[in-house]
C-alpha cells in the first residue's frame, strides 16, 4: 500500500453478531484516494467488517476512524456526508420510484423536513445518468430487474458525493457491460480523489484495485498493492490454490485450476 493519508481505518478491531464472534484483531488502514478489495472466502467476514467501517455494527473491541476522527465522534450527518454506502441484498422501499430511491442519497446534505434542492436534484439526476438508469426515473424500484435495481442503488450511493465510498458486492447481477462501467466508475471516483472500498467476489475485478485486503475466519490474512506477488500468492492460498493469477495484456486475472492441486502433475 502507498503511503498517504489514511481515509478509514480499522484499529484492532474484534466485533461479533449476538454471542458470536465475526471479527478478530482487525488492523486495516485504507489510504486516502485509493480503491481498496476486500476479498475471501465466503464467511471470511467481509460484509462484517464493510459495516463496521460504515458504522453501522458495532466493534466490541478497537475503534474505527474516519479521516483521523472516532466514528462515533462525528455527527450522524456529517458522516453520512463523508461515507456513503451500498449494501449487499439492499432492502429499499419497492414503490418508490427509481428518482426518488436516488434522492434518499441526498437526505443526509438536506435541512430537517426541507424538500430536495435544485442541487439535491441536479446531483440525483447526474448519479442516475452514470448509471444509466436515468431513462427509468418515474419507474417504481420493485418493478426493475436485478441488475437494474442494482444500478439505481448505485446511483443512490454516487449521489451522495462522499469522498468515501463503501460497497459490498456492487457488480452482483450487472451484465459485463455494466461490471466494465462499474470499473470505469471507480477509477474515475478515485482518480478525482475518493476514496472506494468494495467487497468483491469476482476476483479479477478485484485485482483492479490499488490494494486488495485478504480475509478469512475473521482475520486480515493479507493487505498489500494488487499487483504485487505476495498479494497473489495470498489470494491462491486463502482459496486453497483452487485459483491461480495470470497476467493477460497487463491485466491480473484469476483463473479457476481445473484439477485439485494434489492431483495436479
Ligand atoms: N445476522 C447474523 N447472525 C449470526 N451470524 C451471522 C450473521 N450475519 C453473518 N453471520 C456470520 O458471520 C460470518 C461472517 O459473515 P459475513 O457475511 O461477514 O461473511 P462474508 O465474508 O461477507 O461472506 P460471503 O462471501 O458469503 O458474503 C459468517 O460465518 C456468517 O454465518
Amino acid at each position: 500500500m502507498a503511503p498517504g493519508k489514511i481515509a478509514v481505518s480499522a484499529d484492532g478491531i474484534s466485533a461479533g453478531i449476538e454471542k458470536r464472534p465475526i471479527l478478530h484483531s482487525i488492523t486495516l488502514p485504507l489510504a486516502a484516494g485509493r480503491w481498496t478489495s476486500i476479498v475471501g472466502p465466503n464467511g471470511a467476514g467481509k460484509s462484517t467488517l464493510l459495516k463496521v467501517l460504515a458504522g453501522l455494527l458495532p466493534a466490541q473491541r478497537g475503534q474505527v476512524t474516519l479521516a483521523g476522527r472516532a466514528l462515533q465522534e462525528w455527527p450522524a450527518r456529517e458522516r453520512a456526508c463523508q461515507m456513503a454506502w451500498l449494501g449487499q441484498n439492499e432492502a429499499a422501499a419497492d414503490d418508490l420510484t427509481v428518482l426518488d430511491v436516488a434522492l434518499l442519497g441526498r437526505l443526509p446534505h438536506q435541512g430537517w423536513l426541507q424538500p430536495p434542492s435544485a442541487a439535491d436534484h441536479a446531483a440525483a439526476e447526474a448519479a442516475l445518468r452514470q448509471t444509466q438508469a436515468w431513462d427509468w426515473r418515474e419507474r417504481p424500484l420493485g418493478q426493475l430487474s436485478g441488475g437494474e435495481r442494482q444500478r439505481v442503488l448505485l446511483a443512490r450511493a454516487l449521489a451522495v458525493n462522499a469522498p468515501v465510498l463503501l460497497m459490498d458486492e456492487p457488480l452482483a447481477n450487472l451484465d459485463p457491460p455494466h461490471q466494465a462501467d462499474w470499473l470505469l466508475l471507480v477509477r474515475s471516483l478515485v482518480a478525482q480523489g475518493c476514496t472506494v472500498v468494495s467487497v468483491l467476489h469476482e476476483l479479477s475485478m478485484a485485482l483492479q484495485a490499488d490494494d486488495v485486503a485478504v480475509l478469512a475466519g475473521g482475520r486480515l490474512l493479507h493487505h498489500g498493492a494488487a499487483r504485487h506477488s505476495a498479494t497473489h500468492r495470498a489470494l491462491e492460498a486463502v482459496f486453497d490454490q483452487r485459483i491461480a493469477i495470470h497476467c493477460v495484456q497487463d491485466q491480473w486475472l484469476a483463473l479457476p485450476r481445473m484439477h485439485a492441486p494434489e492431483l495436479a502433475l
